[in-house]
């Protein structure tokens, strides 16, 4: 919808015909964003082939954990010299590679045929043209200002950046911290825990960052601390939604099917995440402790014990 309100000729993607259709038809896309109208130059085809017949910029925005899969059907078929940018939020799991580094290895693209967009972008908001900014980054600030021309418009505002790690890490850990945020809140803390977690939270990403080449000023941007705050504020957030069926007692199960089959990366990702900083031996208390309420059954009031008994130190 950016992209056509852009004025760039845009076709989507989606896996079911009929869906395809009602986007095409009815410009609404009722599943994922009920009441709003998308606007009547969107397209919308089930073909793969139809919907990369000529493009020079591919947008990749389905689940981390699908990419790989997805991009390598569709590898042969995209145009030769297109650029690839990802708007998923997320770490590979069994790789634990970002998505810009999952698109090289995938297409064998140069990096700087490779993007990132990332910032406080929850869908809905921007789907009902509220006004918001945002990250492109690319190795290639030229290939970042083309791309950051494509998505122009009158509500949303891009800047670029050439530091496409720091703006992937910010945007796959912010999910990660979101879901300690929505832990927090549904076990009935305030608001001095939450600006707690997402402070702590952003120092942990930071941390992580530089310690895979990212600089640390793109975390006190908006794919860093914008995306951070948006979605670790926001009840529309799936990420923070999810942590707050946690934080109830539910169990992840409950949580999951409370979902109604959307994303919430950082169940993944926080996986993930920690297993890149223990592999560059970087601390991520708060990352932990959300895998271990993920996925090692630790009750939420248990994970915040274990968080204020560390040993005190210097901020
Ligand atoms: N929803 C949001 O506000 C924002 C989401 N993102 C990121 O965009 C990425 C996609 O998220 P959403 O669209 O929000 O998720 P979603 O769960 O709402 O929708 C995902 C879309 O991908 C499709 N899909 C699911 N599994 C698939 C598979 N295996 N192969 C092909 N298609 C598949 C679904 O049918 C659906 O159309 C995530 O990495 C998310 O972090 C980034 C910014 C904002
Ligand atoms: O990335 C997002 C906002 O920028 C969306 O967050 P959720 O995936 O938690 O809804």
């Amino acid at each position: 919808a950016v992209l056509t309100d852009a004025g760039t000729r845009t076709t989507l993607w989606a896996r079911r015909d009929e869906l395809a259709r009602t986007i095409t038809d009815d410009h609404v896309n009722p599943d994922y964003l009920p009441g709003i109208e998308l606007p009547e130059g969107l397209s919308a085809v089930s073909d793969i082939d139809e919907a990369l017949d000529g493009a020079d910029l591919v947008v990749c925005a389905v689940p981390s954990q699908s990419l790989r899969d997805n991009l390598s059907r569709w590898n042969g078929r995209i145009p030769a010299g297109a650029a690839l940018l990802s708007l998923a939020k997320g770490i590979e799991s069994e790789t634990l590679s970002r998505m810009t580094e999952v698109i090289a290895d995938v297409t064998d693209r140069p990096d700087d045929r490779i993007a990132v967009l990332s910032g406080p972008n929850l869908a809905r908001e921007v789907a009902l043209r509220q006004p918001a900014a945002t990250v492109v980054a690319c190795r290639d600030e030229s290939v970042a200002r083309s791309i950051q021309n494509a998505c122009t418009t009158a509500y949303f505002r891009p800047y670029t950046n050439t530091d496409v790690v720091g703006c992937e890490i910010g945007g796959a850990v912010k999910n990660v911290i979101a879901l300690a945020c929505g832990m927090a809140s549904g076990a009935g803390l305030g608001e001095n825990t939450l600006a707690s977690i997402i402070t702590r939270g952003l120092a942990e990403t930071i941390r992580l960052g530089e310690a895979l080449g990212a600089r640390a000023e793109t975390f006190a941007g908006l794919a860093g601390v914008g995306d951070l705050v948006a979605t670790c504020s926001s009840p529309l957030s799936r990420n923070r939604s999810f942590g707050a069926r946690l934080g109830e007692g539910r169990s992840l199960e409950e949580a999951q099917q409370a979902t109604h089959g959307q994303v919430a990366e950082g169940v993944k990702s926080c996986s993930s995440v920690r297993a890149l900083a223990a592999a560059h031996g970087v601390d991520v208390p708060l990352t932990d402790a959300v895998h271990r309420v993920c996925h090692e059954g630790l009750p939420v009031r248990d994970a915040i014990i274990a968080l204020l008994s560390r040993s005190t130190k210097p901020e």
